[in-house]
């Protein structure tokens, strides 16, 4: 249909959300519309005459110029993707169609700014990868290395901390450190601290910037150190109170972070924090199913989870292994005479003498009231389970200070070996509790012990 005027002289191309660009065969920029200007930061006489390419993101720049080429030969390419850095140096993320027009050998482009969409769809992705983790993170180091990688999806993040704060210490402990330039945590201990005082006080996140450092309040000038340009630092904020926080750092030759980068993170870190505690919580009932809460021995469901473990590859590797179950002799008198809390404290004592006597690899477990079960893996001399019995008999045999009283711990140990004494994990057992009994009543016999 004819329009009473020509439709191109009113400027309705200026009022357009889009920018319409124009380039020359040799890809410079000879028209651009006035939202150029607002999506890419630069008025139209600082680009005309310069190459559209300079303009685009250096990672898609290969392949917008091939896909330039294909719409050269007269292809037009509809709602193309691709990111270009704006003046101020932050990413656009632009989708573009384009159509060649050969009579005025020129491209003709129309670009719309996508930008806050794709950081929208990136947080969105971010919040369900979080989610995720702490579903499928196997422990707390597993989630906070998969947290630094969601994070590193949303802004730069290689110096990058978490530290948990520690309610019965009163202390802020880095259960999680990556840091470029090797500082250790300690170095950075400090700063950590001021600003963890600082975010608990307000239950908000901070950005110390070198650059306007004397704008902050004394407290927080002296945070930082020789290299860092900016420290972020953001609460884990859980239900009951502040658990933790995270700690990025830019150094001089990395980024600057923002306000926005700032309230991205506090964004985010609800999501983190809940995923910490829940994580924590499992681990925490994981610890209380396998583990005896006296002594903090393995139990007996975790013994015989290490005891089919170990004895599958004792079977491949066509090694030696060794049980011993050992039993405290007359330990009821101890809980009759001084008292049942003394007990506990004489079988908190006998687990942490056990543990010396073994390698890390070994396993000291609490199975019953006195009775422990020791497991030695791979053994290479076939009398060393008998050589850590004597050293057991020799160390529990010390003098035990139980508040005023002396005590002295006496035990029977039976040793069962794979594979001569036991092929599975019950019948080394109670091959082991067999040879226990037997040490006991002869002691008994020796000593006369349990008479009247
Ligand atoms: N303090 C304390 N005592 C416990 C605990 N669990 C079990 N017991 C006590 O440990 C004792 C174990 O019994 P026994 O092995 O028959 O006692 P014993 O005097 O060592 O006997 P012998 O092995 O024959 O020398 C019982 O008196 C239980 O009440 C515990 O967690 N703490």
């Amino acid at each position: 249909m004819d329009t009473p005027f020509n439709i191109t002289s009113v400027g309705f191309i200026d009022l357009l959300p889009d920018a319409i660009c124009i380039v020359d065969e040799t890809g410079r920029f000879v028209f651009v519309s006035s939202a150029f200007e607002r999506i890419f930061g630069y008025p139209p006489h600082e680009v005309i005459g310069k190459p559209m390419i300079n303009l685009v993101h250096p990672d898609d720049r290969a392949n917008t110029l091939a896909i330039a080429d294909d719409i050269m030969t007269g292809n037009p390419r509809i709602n193309i993707e691709n990111r270009y850095i704006r003046k101020d140096g932050e990413i656009a993320h632009i989708m573009w169609s384009a159509r060649w027009s050969p009579e005025n050998k020129v491209r003709i482009a129309v670009a719309r700014d996508i930008t806050n969409r794709k950081k929208a769809e990136t947080v969105r992705s971010a919040l369900y990868a979080i989610s995720e983790a702490a579903h499928v993170a196997e422990d707390l180091q597993d989630l906070f290395e998969r947290m630094h990688g969601i994070i590193s999806t949303l802004l730069p993040a290689e110096n990058f901390s978490i530290a948990l704060h520690d309610a019965e210490q009163q202390s802020l402990n880095f259960a999680y450190h990556v840091d470029q330039h090797q500082q250790s945590s300690a170095v950075l201990q400090q700063s950590a601290e001021k600003l963890y005082a600082e975010i608990v006080s307000t239950h908000q996140p901070v950005l110390v910037c070198t650059n306007d450092r004397l704008t902050l309040p004394p407290r927080l000038q002296t945070v930082g150190n020789q290299h860092a340009l900016c420290w972020l630092a953001v609460p884990l904020l859980a239900k009951n109170g502040t658990i933790g926080a995270l700690f990025l750092r830019s150094y001089n030759d990395g980024s600057h972070y923002t306000e926005q980068d700032k309230e991205l993170l506090r964004f985010v870190s609800v999501q983190i924090a809940t995923a910490v505690e829940r994580t924590q919580l499992y681990a925490r009932l994981q610890h209380a199913s396998q583990y005896d809460p006296l002594t903090d021995l393995p139990n007996r469901g975790l013994l015989f989870d290490r005891l089919r473990t170990s004895l599958a590859r004792a079977r491949r590797r066509q090694e030696m292994m060794a049980v011993l179950f050992l039993d405290l002799d007359r330990f009821k008198e101890v809980n009759d005479t001084l008292g049942h809390a003394a007990g506990d404290q004489l079988l908190q004592e006998v687990a942490r003498r056990l543990k010396q006597c073994v390698r890390e690899t070994d396993t000291v477990a609490r199975i019953g009231g006195d009775e422990f079960v020791i497991l030695i893996e791979s053994m290479q001399q076939p009398d060393y389970a008998s050589i850590v019995a004597d050293k057991i008999h020799a160390t529990l045999g010390q003098p035990l200070q139980l508040d005023e009283h002396v005590v002295h711990i006496l035990s029977s140990i039976g040793i069962a070996h794979y594979p001569n004494d036991g092929e599975s994990e019950q019948s080394l057992l109670d091959h082991a509790d067999a040879a226990m009994y037997e040490q006991k009543q002869q002691r008994k016999k020796d000593t006369h012990f349990g008479e009247g």
